[in-house]
């Protein structure tokens, strides 16, 4: 995500206030209701709104509207919220380009009135994720929130907390500067990260470099965890600084011998690949001396508590599992097309069987009427010159169909082509009316030349619904098997009938 820091010249006093508010309205809404923002900064409602509306347009907000009028900071109107703090405590003037990109994080350099250098790291946690919080979570107790904000600022803080940390043990870390909400920061290593070195003067003290600075670190009580050429500066005289430290863990974590042994792996085997040194000497868990100090303390007394780490826990797995459930039921969406593709299409025919239905009644009533659509005109043609061709009698159709409603069972959309049409499926309803219909046949029809009592006229009154049933399936049938499959749900696919009929009921 570009940091544009233009905008932040343009912003007026109630606009800072009001981005203000909207992030510790965030605290317990996902979408901050204007209202509540408006109470918050002390402003009235159309000031508040008139700066609602500027920090929109510098898209340091999100609007949506759907349930009601709310909005929610970004990561940029974060990032502005990080700077101005920053800016106003004289740590920084000037924001330069960026540098590198991590997976939770960019880095920009930034210089203060000295003109001096230094690095700006905004975490972004779940910036992908971020994008994808669920839509109808719209408002929420606790911080959840807002707990991708809130976790890149615990992030961060924990981050500073550790930098701080080693740098006053004088390990080789930059030195920290500040932190405000997802920002640190920190001078500016001169080096290149170790992953772009392709050769080294001396690999046999760069390799011991590192492992006593494992070693060193695990008598500090502490285990990278994440100790790789990525997170290793090495400037022009092969010193090397830890610029990353995202997963430290104790020495007495339950996994530490395998974290650390991890950690000691993974040099040797980057040493032996890209330089081809193979360090025969590397240490053991064992070798680190039990507790020779405690930076834990130093760490809690920096800012950054073990409450806070629990709830950075607690939150991350939060997210974590929320993601998965997102990504599963995305899967499942997926998954769930194919499966109940045929199910869909069912009920998708079945509507359309409906309208089919309506639009056939609708012929039969208004025959001669002008405003027939032309398509259906056409279609119509089509319909009755395919009904001389299967002219057959009912009950061969009545049985065609059946095989139909059978076949239909694993039909899929994906399938149809213009070579296989696409089938018709019946609804339950009509099934059990071509049963009767069969029934109803299969009776002798009685022709006496009486005059019409009552079974007369019963019988009369089942061979015209036959004949009524007959016409609508050929019709149906016949209709069916074209090959395109029709796209009802646009205006321009229904009857004039049907949208002046729309249109009317408006009126
Ligand atoms: N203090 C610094 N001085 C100079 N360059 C830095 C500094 N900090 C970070 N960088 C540059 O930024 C890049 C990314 O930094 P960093 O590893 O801290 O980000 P990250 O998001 O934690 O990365 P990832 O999690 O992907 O390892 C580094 O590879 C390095 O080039």
């Amino acid at each position: 995500m570009k940091l544009d820091c233009k905008a932040i010249r343009y912003l007026s006093k109630d606009d800072w206030r009001t981005l203000v508010a909207v992030e510790m309205g965030m605290k317990n809404h996902e979408y901050v209701p204007v209202s509540l923002i408006c109470n918050i900064a002390n402003l009235r409602y159309g000031g508040g709104k008139k700066s609602i509306n500027n920090i929109h347009k510098f898209k340091l907000l999100f609007h949506d509207a759907r349930k009601y009028d709310g909005y929610k900071l970004t990561y940029l109107g974060y990032d502005y919220l990080g700077l101005k703090a920053l800016v106003s405590r004289d740590i920084i003037s000037f924001v330069g380009n960026q540098i590198g990109v991590g997976k939770e994080s960019d880095i920009y350099v930034v210089a203060n009135d000295k003109n001096e250098e230094m690095i700006l790291k905004l975490h972004r946690l779940g910036r992908v994720s971020f994008k994808t919080i669920k839509n109808n979570r719209d408002y929420l107790q606790h911080r959840k929130s807002a707990s991708w904000l809130y976790l890149s600022r615990l992030s961060a803080l924990k981050e500073f907390a550790y930098m701080k940390a080693l740098y006053d043990n004088g390990f080789p870390v930059p030195q920290p500067i500040d932190c405000n909400r997802h920002c640190i920061v920190m001078t500016r290593v001169k080096g290149y990260p170790l992953t772009q070195i392709v050769e080294l003067r001396h690999p046999r003290k760069v390799y011991s470099d590192l492992m006593n600075l494992i070693v060193r670190l695990a008598n500090y009580g502490l285990i990278h965890g994440d100790f790789n050429e990525f997170n290793i500066m090495i400037s022009d005289d092969e010193e090397i600084t830890l610029i990353d430290f995202p997963q430290m863990v104790s020495t007495s974590h339950l996994n530490a011998e395998y974290y650390f042994d991890r950690d000691v792996n993974c040099i040797r085997s980057y040493f032996e690949k890209r330089f081809n040194f193979i360090g025969e000497q590397y240490p053991k868990f064992s070798d680190y001396k039990q507790s020779l100090y405690n930076l834990d303390v130093l760490i809690s007394a920096s800012g950054f508590t073990k409450d806070l780490q629990k709830d950075m826990d607690d939150l991350t797995k939060e997210q974590d599992d929320d993601d998965e459930n997102e990504e599963n039921s995305g899967d499942e969406q997926t998954s769930t097309t194919n499966e109940n593709e045929s199910k869909d299409n069912k009920d998708n025919e079945d509507e359309d069987d409906d309208e089919e239905e309506e639009e056939d009644e609708e012929d039969d009533d208004e025959e001669d009427d002008e405003d027939v659509d032309e398509e259906e005109e056409e279609d119509e043609k089509v319909d009755n010159g395919q009904m001389k061709k299967k002219d057959d009698g009912v009950k061969e159709i009545t049985k065609n169909m059946k095989g139909l409603v059978n076949n239909n069972r694993n039909f899929k959309f994906s399938d149809v082509n213009e070579y296989e049409p696409a089938p018709i499926v019946l609804r339950k309803e009509f099934i059990d009316e071509m049963n009767v219909l069969e029934n109803v046949q299969a009776e002798p029809v009685v022709e006496e030349d009486v005059i019409l009592d009552e079974e007369a006229l019963e019988a009369e009154r089942k061979r015209e619904q036959q004949v009524r049933i007959a016409n609508r399936v050929k019709k149906q049938l016949t209709k069916s098997q074209k090959t395109r499959v029709s796209a009802r749900n646009t205006a321009k696919s229904r009857s004039r009938t049907e949208v002046k009929n729309h249109i009317n009921a408006f009126i």
